[in-house]
C-alpha cells in the first residue's frame, strides 16, 4: 500500500466561494487521519474527491506513484480500490448480514470458497460471526455499523474512507465503537481517512488530525502535538476544552507562558502595544487565595469533579476544574499555571 497525497486540491461548486481551497496533505501508508472541522468546512467534499465521487476543480490526488486525479482526467471510483463507510450504514435491508458484507465481492465476480473465506474473515474482524444470517433490521445501530465496516474491509482496500460513521449512535455506544475502529485499523493495516466534527473522537482514534475551516487546511499534526501546540484561535478552541483569552502583547517569542509572565501582562492594562490570543486549559487554572478575580458562572457536577465556567473581571471566560462544591455567583481567585500563545 502507498501514501495518499492531496496536492493543491480545490473544489468550486460555482456558489461564489470554493468548498475546498488549496488543500495539500500527505497521509502516510497505514495512517489514520481524522479530518476535523465545523459543519460546512469542506470535509465531506475532500473525502468524496478522494473516493472519486466528486471531480476536483484543480489540484491532484495520488496514491503512491499512481495518479488518481489531475487536470488530465480521473480514475473512476470503482478502480481506486477504496471503500467508503457512511453515517447511514447504507446496508441492503433485504439481504442477510453475510450477503451485505459479501456484496462488493459479488460485484467483482468473486464466488465459491474464496467468497466464503473472505466474508467469514471480515465478519470475524468485527466480531459478528454469529449474526451472519440475520437481517440489518434485527441488529442494533452499533452492530449495523460493524456490518458496514466488515463490508468495507472485504475487498482488501488500500484506503477506507469514513464519513461521520458514529454520528447516529448514542454516547456510550460511540465509545465502544471507537475501540472497534482502533482494532479494525490495527488489523486491516489500511490507510483510513475519517471525517468528523467531534474533536474527542478525532483525538481518540486518529494517528493524525487535519483541522479544516472554510475550505482551508489550518493544521495537520498528531493528536498530542495539536493538543499541546495548536496553531491559531480556531484550532485552539476546537481541540480540547480550553478557553481563548485576549491579553496585552508579550513582546517576546516564547509561546509557552508561565504564571509570572501572564500575571505581569494581564495586570499591566491594555495601553497600546496590541494584543495576543492565548489558550488556557482547564487543568492549568488553579483556584486558590491569590491571582485574578473571577466569578463562577456555572458549576457542572461531573462525578469526580466540578466543571466550572468562570468570568474574569475584564469580562473574558475561563474554564476550570474544581474539587469543592461551587455555586453560581461565588467570587474566586485563579492562577493560570501556564498558557499557550496561539
Ligand atoms: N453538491 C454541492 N453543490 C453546491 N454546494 C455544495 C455541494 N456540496 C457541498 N456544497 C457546499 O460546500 C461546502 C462544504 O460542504 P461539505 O459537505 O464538504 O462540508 P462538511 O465539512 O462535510 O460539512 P458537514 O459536517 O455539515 O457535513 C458547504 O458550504 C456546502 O454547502
Amino acid at each position: 500500500m502507498a501514501k495518499l497525497i492531496l496536492h493543491k486540491l480545490c473544489k468550486d461548486y460555482g456558489t461564489g466561494k470554493p468548498a475546498v481551497n488549496d488543500v495539500s496533505l500527505k497521509i502516510r501508508d497505514g495512517g489514520f487521519l481524522a479530518l476535523l472541522g465545523p459543519s460546512g468546512c469542506g470535509k465531506t467534499t475532500v473525502l468524496r474527491m478522494i473516493a472519486g465521487f466528486e471531480t476536483p476543480s484543480d489540484g491532484s490526488i495520488l496514491l503512491g506513484e499512481r495518479v488518481l486525479s489531475d487536470a488530465s482526467g480521473a480514475v473512476p471510483p470503482e478502480r481506486r480500490n477504496m471503500a467508503m463507510v457512511f453515517q447511514s450504514y447504507a446496508l441492503w435491508p433485504h439481504m442477510t448480514v453475510a450477503a451485505n458484507v459479501g456484496y462488493p465481492l459479488k460485484v467483482r465476480g468473486v464466488s465459491g470458497e474464496r467468497y466464503r473465506e473472505k466474508v467469514g474473515e471480515a465478519l470475524r474482524s468485527v466480531r459478528l460471526e454469529q449474526y451472519a444470517e440475520r437481517r440489518p433490521a434485527d441488529l442494533s445501530g452499533g452492530q449495523r455499523q460493524r456490518v458496514a465496516l466488515a463490508r468495507s474491509l472485504v475487498t482488501d482496500p488500500d484506503v477506507v474512507l469514513l464519513d461521520e460513521p458514529l454520528a447516529n449512535l448514542d454516547r456510550h455506544l460511540r465509545q465502544e465503537m471507537e475501540e472497534t475502529f482502533r482494532e479494525f485499523h490495527a488489523r486491516s493495516g489500511a490507510t483510513m481517512v475519517y471525517v468528523t466534527h467531534d474533536q474527542a473522537e478525532a483525538m481518540a482514534l486518529a494517528t493524525d488530525i487535519a483541522v479544516m475551516s472554510e475550505g482551508r487546511l489550518l493544521q495537520v499534526a498528531a493528536p498530542a502535538e495539536i493538543y499541546a501546540r495548536p496553531e491559531g484561535r480556531l484550532v485552539g478552541s476546537l481541540i480540547g476544552q480550553g478557553a481563548v483569552l485576549s491579553i496585552p502583547a508579550s513582546g517576546d517569542d516564547n509561546r509557552e507562558l508561565d504564571w509570572q509572565r501572564l500575571a505581569a501582562l494581564m495586570t499591566q492594562g491594555r495601553a497600546g502595544g496590541g494584543t495576543i490570543d492565548i489558550l488556557v486549559r482547564p487543568q492549568d487554572v488553579l483556584l486558590g487565595s491569590e491571582g485574578l478575580n473571577a466569578t463562577i458562572e456555572t458549576a457542572l457536577y461531573e462525578g469526580e469533579r466540578y466543571a466550572l465556567r468562570l468570568r474574569l473581571d475584564d469580562g473574558q471566560v475561563l474554564r476550570a476544574h474544581g474539587r469543592q462544591p461551587a455555586m453560581r455567583g461565588d467570587r474566586v481567585k485563579v492562577v493560570l499555571s501556564k498558557a499557550w500563545r496561539l
